[in-house]
């Protein structure tokens, strides 16, 4: 079985192919995102994903190679990761009481296959009061996070409904990777 590459520094992405027994090294990329608000949000993670991944497979041709990006959506906002804690107020604030969307992107290269594909789940929050977020920007979770919140820490508790892959709000869709992993000969080693 050819060599799974993690082009991700994101601990999320890690532990969900960890979580599904799959082997594989981590290459952080040093591609430089921008996020463009010309490209309709379902391309940007794409091309996002495929920058990263495509960084990392210059230099490892021979392997598989897996990239990832998340943005969250508000009309017509892109949302990345907070810069500041006054960014993260404001973009908190934004979501309070509204239904966001959350687009993850993947790209998987090989040296005779490429798969791009991209997961959007809506996220519904309840009102957040002032408190609520100023006590959660204490816990500094935001700040590596598009949207400034996490769903899988402090921040599940602001989330009211959600439709769609709780794994891509995370950071990767994972039941779909794996799906379209298996093409490329890469399957999680089952143990009995
Ligand atoms: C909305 C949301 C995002 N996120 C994370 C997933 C992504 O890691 C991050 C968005 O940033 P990304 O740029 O997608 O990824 P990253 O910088 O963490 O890692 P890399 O570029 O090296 O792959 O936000 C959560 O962990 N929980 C959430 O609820």
């Amino acid at each position: 079985m050819k060599r799974l590459v993690l082009a991700s520094g994101s601990p999320r992405r890690k532990e969900l192919l960890e979580q599904m027994n799959l082997h594989f090294d981590i290459i952080v990329s040093g591609f430089e995102e921008h996020l463009s608000l010309s490209v309709p949000p379902a391309e940007l993670v794409k091309q996002l994903a495929y920058g990263k991944a495509n960084d990392v497979y210059a230099n490892q041709s021979e392997r598989v190679v897996i990239g990832a990006d998340t943005v969250v959506t508000l009309d017509r906002n892109v949302l990345g990761k907070p810069e500041s804690r006054e960014h993260a107020r404001q973009m908190l604030r934004a979501l309070s009481g509204r239904t966001h969307i959350v687009y993850s992107g993947v790209a998987i290269l090989s040296h005779d296959k490429k798969v791009e594909f991209y997961e959007a789940t809506e996220v519904t929050f309840w009102e957040l009061t002032d408190e609520e977020i100023e006590t959660y920007l204490n816990t500094g979770e935001s700040f590596d996070k598009a949207g400034g919140y996490g769903i899988q820490g402090f921040g599940a508790a602001f989330v009211k409904r959600i439709h769609g892959d709780y794994y891509s709000v995370v950071g990767l869709p994972i039941a779909r990777t794996l799906r379209e992993l298996k093409a490329f000969g890469i399957v999680p080693e089952i143990q009995h």
